[in-house]
């Protein structure tokens, strides 16, 4: 390029907010306007001279090596879009405006840095799907793993983890964590992190150039090459509940999250808790209305809801299943001659020692009262239930303590009811045990 005409172009160009390349027929810069610097984070003696396609990221060089061919057979483009990597690392999103000039033999582009928009866009985006995953997702795992692949669209994230605040003080749980290679228990260095988090309600972040500024065990902890990690807190608008961590491996000493990485972070942290604090809320409204307050066992809903299904799988299994109605004796009075508190302690214990006699995926329910119920699923015989049966009279007979010292003992009456030999519907079912208990309480009683 001639020198008068490159010190023309400088002395105007200079001036501008975007940027102006000149490139020659083998891509190479020979001018570059001064807010290049800005822009690329490279000095305009830096660039001169360097391959163009060599600063851009390289899953954008293909498309960019081909929109230059095109301006280089005379298609000027005004609206070129392409990422390329800074001096610093980061990465900056450019609209071009170019064209090509036949008499130098070069082509011109104007660079306009729009990483600002386009975070901007992108971070709305990632707003809107993080209020559509909490809709969408059942439990708190499945919306966890949903935000992972969000924030991993704006930031640097193979590693990713929720850990929520427990109520009884005991250190952070984690309810998501994973890996590039997906799921995996949460690096130590997370542990220690959540909690630094957690205490100052502030974000935190582990680099090898942040490491001096570290709390004495987190810089232990981290050593002197450490991974890049974040930490965020999750606050809603009146507690913490929580903390959200992304781990990147960064590479040599550079930071892989910057102030405005970590800026992005917080505000989409926010929306995460609100998002997580909604999920909670859903659940335990949901657990409330299934479940008895008193012995948190499931409801009568609940109940005729497990039944029914239990019911279709023995049919499509052509398997036995059995029901065993529970009735306490002579629970009125406890209530009377120690108190109802009394009585509803008795209730918990009794429903805690029927839980302790089936298996996990079993269901113990309370329909009211002192009635309870035991879905008995994939029984083999019917002599299975009544051995069930004769170990729940045999748990009842140990000491209820009570919280004076005294203690007392129940006893109950249990009528069992097989499918299909005592009914083909949930009802008739109940009503066999029902009655099939009834039978046992007048016995005792005779
Ligand atoms: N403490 C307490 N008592 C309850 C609760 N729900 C019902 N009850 C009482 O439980 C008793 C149940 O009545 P019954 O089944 O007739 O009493 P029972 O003495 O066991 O009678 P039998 O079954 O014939 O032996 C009533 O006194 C109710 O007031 C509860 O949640 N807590």
């Amino acid at each position: 390029m001639k020198k008068s005409f490159s010190a023309t172009i400088a002395r105007f160009t200079d001036l501008l907010m975007d940027a102006v390349c000149i490139v020659d027929v083998d891509g190479r810069f020979v001018f570059v306007s001064s807010a290049c610097e800005r822009i690329f984070g490279y000095t305009q003696q830096e660039m001169i001279g360097r391959q163009m396609i060599d600063l851009v990221l390289p899953a954008d060089r293909a498309r960019t090596l081909a929109a230059a061919r095109a301006i280089t057979d005379g298609q000027a483009n005004s609206s070129f879009e392409n990422r390329y990597v800074r001096k610093d690392g980061q990465i900056v999103h450019i609209m071009w405006s170019a064209c090509w000039s036949e008499a130098d033999q070069l082509r011109v582009a104007v660079a306009r840095d729009v990483t600002a928009i386009k975070q901007a866009e992108a971070m709305q985006v990632a707003l809107y799907a993080i209020s559509e995953a909490a809709h969408a997702s059942d439990d708190l795992p499945t919306l966890f793993q949903r935000v992972h692949q969000i924030i991993g669209a704006l930031l640097p994230a193979p590693g990713f983890g929720v850990a929520l605040r427990r109520e009884d003080g005991r250190p952070l749980q984690f309810t998501y964590h994973a890996n590039a290679d997906g799921p995996a228990p949460p690096h130590p260095l997370a542990h220690l992190l959540g909690e630094e988090v957690l205490r100052s309600g502030l974000p935190v972040r582990i680099s090898p150039t942040t490491l001096p500024y570290l709390t004495a065990q987190l810089r232990a902890a981290a050593g002197p090459a450490p991974d890049c990690w974040i930490g965020a807190p999750l606050a809603t608008t009146k507690d913490l509940i929580g903390v959200l961590l992304l781990q990147s491996s960064g590479g040599q000493s550079q930071d892989s999250y910057t102030d405005r990485d970590q800026d992005l972070l917080m505000f989409v942290s926010k929306q995460v808790a609100t998002a997580i604090q909604r999920k909670q809320l859903h659940s335990s409204l949901r657990f409330m209305a299934q479940h008895d307050e008193l012995t948190q066992l499931p409801n009568r809903r609940l109940f005729h809801d497990r039944l029914e299904m239990a019911l279709a799988r023995a049919q499509r299994h052509q398997s036995m299943l059995s029901l065993l109605f529970i009735d306490l004796n002579k629970f009125k009075e406890v209530n009377d001659s120690f108190g109802h508190a009394c009585g509803d302690l008795l209730l918990r214990k009794v429903a805690q020692r029927l839980k302790e006699c089936v298996r996990e995926a079993d269901t113990v329910a309370r329909l009211g009262g002192d009635e309870f119920v035991i879905i008995l699923e994939e029984m083999l015989v019917p002599e299975d239930a009544a051995q069930i049966r004769d170990k729940i009279h045999q748990v009842l007979l140990a000491p209820i303590l009570l919280p004076d010292g005294s203690s007392l003992t129940i006893t109950a009456s249990i009528g069992v009811a097989h499918y299909p030999e005592h009914g083909s519907d949930g009802q008739q079912l109940l009503r066999y045990a029902d009655q099939a208990m009834y039978g046992s309480k007048l016995q005792k009683v005779d």
